[in-house]
């Protein structure tokens, strides 16, 4: 990987193909997790900034510097139609970094939502816009802009790794991040996990057991598992 600089904007990154984007939008943070491999997820203290905030898009990834949100202008002009804004702090910072102004600059270049390692404010006109944010604190403290960081730099965000152009998909279970390479792959593996639960969820509702759908009877037999009558 390359390492990552401070001070730099990329300008020409290689997206995920819009088609996989789209594709991996209708599946759940869960199930794209599950399919990936149990890789790629974000810590889940990142919460959405309001009641059922969901977001899907390539990342344009920044690097900010603590109680800092310039980059995050400097983000602004490198948005285009279907990117999510992923910010990581070179040092963890709680300050409220983004808001409605912020949003409404977003929105209007095309962003689809934001996932900030950091704080964020104007909490209740982001709900009104409904533009989803998933961030670590909700804090009204303001942040200054003195301080270089980058722009389009792999960075790692609550614990997960995210280039320029990877998906970052995010709702109530938390934020799955999905390598650009591996978009349409992943796609196509949520897809079969959703059929396959799709048949167990009807046997479910029949009343049928998990100890019989998972033929686990066996095993705990063999573990030893005794039942009493008594
Ligand atoms: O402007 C800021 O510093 C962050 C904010 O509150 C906004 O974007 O509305
Ligand atoms: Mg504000």
């Amino acid at each position: 990987m390359e390492h990552t600089e401070i001070g730099v904007v990329r300008t020409s990154i290689t997206r995920a193909d819009p088609e996989a984007v789209a594709a991996l939008s209708a599946f759940g943070v869960a199930t794209i997790h599950e399919a990936m491999g149990r890789v790629g997820l974000m810590r889940p203290y990142l919460r959405p900034a309001y009641p059922g905030a969901r977001l899907c898009g390539t990342a344009v990834t920044v690097l900010l510097q603590p109680g800092d949100n310039w980059m995050l202008h400097v983000a602004a002009e490198q948005i285009r139609e279907g990117d999510v804004v992923v910010a990581a702090c070179t040092t963890e910072s709680e300050d409220g970094f983004f808001g409605e102004l912020l949003a409404t600059s977003f929105r209007a270049r095309g962003a689809r939502g934001l996932v900030i390692d950091g704080g964020v404010r104007d909490t209740a006109d982001l709900e009104r816009m409904d533009f989803p944010v998933f961030a670590r604190a909700v804090n009204a403290k303001g942040t200054v802009k003195a301080t270089l960081g980058s722009v389009n730099v792999p960075v790692v965000c609550a614990n997960a790794l995210v280039r320029p152009g990877d998906v970052v998909v995010a709702d109530g279970d938390g934020v799955v991040v999905v390598p650009r390479e591996r978009a349409a792959e992943v796609a196509g593996a949520s897809a079969e996990r959703e059929a396959a639960e799709e048949g167990k969820r009807a046997r479910f509702r029949t009343g049928e057991l998990g100890l019989d759908i998972y033929g686990m009877r066996g095993p705990l037999a063999e573990l030893g598992l005794r039942y009493e009558d008594r």
